[in-house]
């Protein structure tokens, strides 16, 4: 089923590239910085980049921010907040928060690709509250609990 989200640029970006998919079934639309001027990480330094539109997607779908494992690879640049949440019902302009956990600087110009964004289906969920869980055979065993091999 196809989803239909909209997509509005923001004032001012008419020159940053929308989202778009770099081959016919990537996951992901790749995401354009729309910084007004060069930015510059420094190593350990992180940066929350804008990247010029805003979305109303239906309920149900949500879009998470992730990394390119290129620039992961090659410059140690990553979201510090992977996968970044965006809920369904924000509105404000979506952003990318960045960290260089390389060695180097490195430098974000405008209309670079720094992350990319995959929408995600969300099911609908309510809490029950109850006194005691249904058992099972792992029960509180947890982090490490069934051993390393
Ligand atoms: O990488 C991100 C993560 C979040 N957001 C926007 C959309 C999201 O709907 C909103 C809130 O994100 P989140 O719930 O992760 O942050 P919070 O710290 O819980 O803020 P809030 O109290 O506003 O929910 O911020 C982004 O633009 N980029
Ligand atoms: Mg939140």
């Amino acid at each position: 089923m196809l989803n239909y989200v909209q997509i509005k640029r923001l004032p001012g970006n008419e020159d940053v590239h929308l989202p778009q998919k770099m081959s016919e079934l990537a996951s992901g639309f790749d995401l354009y910085a729309a910084v007004e001027e060069t930015v510059t990480l420094n190593p350990g330094q992180r940066a929350l980049i804008p990247t010029g539109f805003s979305l109303a997607m239906p309920a149900g779908l949500e879009a998470q921010i992730r990394p390119r494992s290129g620039l992961a690879l090659k410059h140690g640049i990553t979201c510090l907040n992977t996968p970044g949440t965006i809920d369904a019902d924000y509105r404000g302009e979506i952003k990318v928060l960045l960290i260089n956990l390389g060695q180097e600087p490195f430098a974000i110009a405008r209309n670079e690709r720094i992350a990319q964004m995959v929408f995600q289906t969300v099911p609908a969920v309510e809490l029950t509250i109850v006194d005691e869980l249904s058992e099972t055979v792992r029960g509180s065993g947890g982090f490490g609990h069934t051993g390393k091999n």
